[in-house]
């Protein structure tokens, strides 16, 4: 396709939307029991995927993509906002209704293996959503030249809806008959005759084709769809290969002809010489039968191969969302940033810099106020008075916060947090060792240089780590070893929030638009008053 002709049929796509989600949230173990926190898997999230897009999902394990797509296909009960579909609200359906709309959306899981239900013959995998939905329900629109009024008698069900399974035409030499290419009948298993009068027709039907052979058909039908064969119906899903169970679970999803599928990994756990096939049918599949994807994965260069637009979730939010390639060539939100630079670049004359993220993201539980990302960003606003301080005493008081934050793990020791947080195998013994590890410089580490840490005194080995540390910044450190070691650790980790917060870790950014696309961006640094990032990492907001 011409740069031209993608440009159009992008920006035709985005003005149609058929999935529009709204301050969408869902938690769990929303019940809990001693006033425990929720998990807030997904944390309000807004966007929307176009008719015919794929809009891709990544983000680090944990930060709620499966949560969010299971929540759009209704598999989860959102707690708070709404997901639109064709401009109605599914979270509020029940019952029939709900089970009407399930035809229009489904989910395509990660791992075939365990998807599918070994029992069962791929036959009947495929067969099931058809019985459970009773298909086909033989809807059937009658077409009047005379406009007159209609009813129906016999077998089917009138409808206004132009995707009918059987249209009636009316006219001079008789009804015709035509069927929905989905629905493997021929035109003759119909019997249709007509009673007219001036103001009305009834329609009188008969179908000879029983439900149950029609299922079988189009169950044949779907696994050629998929690339398999007819006579794979009667196997069982541990006959088939990684991918060929895949292309099951695909034939399953299709089955009731949705216009929406949420794709869970499709590919990871398939080997990578079958994922680029996999990969195939499903855009062969999407340009045939108009499907909407929302395309979760951990695989960043799968992303950038089908997907027309991405977002980037961390921690229940979505930091950035916007149009692939340019959000690949040129990530304006930190995380997303941090996320790309870990992918090995292909060009080693390339000058991006890498940013290697300390530990793992917050527990959902306790999310950080503020900024989501602000305990691990590494261009987050230093507050004033503190732009001058070198990074590694920067980066010691970050650390030093994130151990004392995590009032979840309070029961954990100071010393196995900070293990955890730093992924440390040495261990910690108190507060100086910490204080140690974070600050001590990276010029006074080797062995040589200091007499060993058992020699020398608490104090001795404090001044030791903070020798370079600035004098303002020192009051501070020392006041809060001082309230550790009195057991005050709350009154700590709040002294540090004080004295060294900033916005990021106070409220919560706007969603910015962050280019002529329409790419959305959440962060502080889009804010005129934090544009100017530190020279450090200049190169992460001026990459143009
Ligand atoms: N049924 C559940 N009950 C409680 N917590 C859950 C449940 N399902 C998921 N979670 C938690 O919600 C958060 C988001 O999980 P989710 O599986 O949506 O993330 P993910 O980004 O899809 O991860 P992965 O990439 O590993 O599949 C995690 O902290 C997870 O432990």
């Amino acid at each position: 396709m011409s740069e031209e002709l993608l440009t159009e049929s992008r920006q035709t796509a985005t003005t149609d939307p058929l999935v529009d989600v709204n301050g969408l949230k869902t938690y769990y173990d929303t019940g809990g029991i001693l006033g425990s926190q929720p998990v807030k898997a997904v944390d309000g999230v807004d966007f929307s995927i176009a008719r015919g897009e794929t809009l891709g999902l990544v983000g680090e394990s944990g930060c709620g993509k499966t949560t969010l797509g299971r929540t759009l296909v209704q598999l989860e009960t959102a707690t708070e906002g709404e997901v639109l579909f064709d401009g109605r609200d599914v979270t509020t359906l029940s019952g029939s209704e709900l089970k009407k709309w399930r035809r229009d959306a489904q989910i395509v899981f990660q791992d075939p293996e365990s998807s599918l239900n070994s029992r069962m013959t791929v036959g009947e995998i495929i067969r099931e959503p058809l019985d459970v939905h009773d298909w086909p329900n033989f809807t059937v629109a009658v077409d009047d030249p005379k406009e007159r009024s209609v009813s129906l008698s016999g077998d089917g069900t009138l409808t206004d809806d132009d995707q009918a399974d059987i249209t009636v035409t009316v006219g001079d030499d008789g009804p015709t008959v035509a069927t929905r290419e989905a629905i493997p009948m021929d035109e003759s298993a119909v019997d249709v005759s007509t009673t007219e009068r001036e103001s009305s027709v009834t329609v009188s039907l008969s179908i000879s084709v029983s439900s149950a052979r029609l299922r079988r058909a189009r169950v044949r039908e779907l696994l050629e769809t998929v690339g398999l064969q007819e006579e794979h119906y009667y196997r069982y899903p541990h006959q088939f290969s990684g991918g060929q169970r895949q292309r099951v679970g695909i034939a399953r999803a299709l089955a009731l002809e949705p216009e929406f599928v949420v794709l869970d990994e499709p590919v990871s756990a398939l080997d990578v010489s079958v994922q680029a096939k996999v990969l195939n049918l499903l855009e062969d599949l999407q340009e045939r039968f108009g499907l909407t994807y929302l395309f979760i994965a951990h695989d960043l260069s799968v992303v950038r191969h089908i997907c027309d637009r991405v977002a980037v979730m961390y921690l229940g939010h979505i930091m950035e969302i916007g149009e692939t390639e340019e959000l690949f060539r040129n990530p304006k939100n930190p995380y997303t940033y941090s996320l790309l630079s870990a992918i090995p670049e292909p060009d080693p004359t390339a000058t991006s810099e890498r940013v290697t993220l300390r530990g793992t993201p917050p527990s959902p539980r306790n999310p950080p106020s503020g900024c989501p990302f602000s305990t691990r960003c590494p261009v987050k606003i230093r507050p004033d008075g503190f732009e001058d301080v070198d990074e590694h005493a920067w980066e010691g008081i970050e650390l030093l916060r994130d151990i004392l934050r995590n009032r979840e793990q309070r029961s954990v020791g100071i010393r196995e947090r900070a293990k955890r947080l730093l992924g440390l195998e040495t261990g910690f013994d108190d507060i100086v060792s910490v204080v140690e590890e974070v600050f001590t410089p990276e010029s006074k580490t080797p062995e040589t240089e200091q007499p060993a840490a058992e020699e020398m005194s608490d104090e001795e080995r404090l001044e030791a780590a903070l020798s370079d540390v600035p004098s303002n910044v020192r009051t501070h450190i020392e006041a809060v070893i001082e309230l550790i070691e009195a057991d005050e650790e709350s009154q700590a980790h709040q002294l540090l929030v004080e004295e060294f917060g900033s916005v990021c870790g106070q409220e919560p950014p706007e969603h910015h638009s962050v280019s002529e696309t329409g790419r959305m961006s959440y962060c502080h640094r889009h804010c005129s008053e934090h544009e100017e990032p530190e020279p450090v990492f200049g190169h992460l907001f001026d990459h143009d």
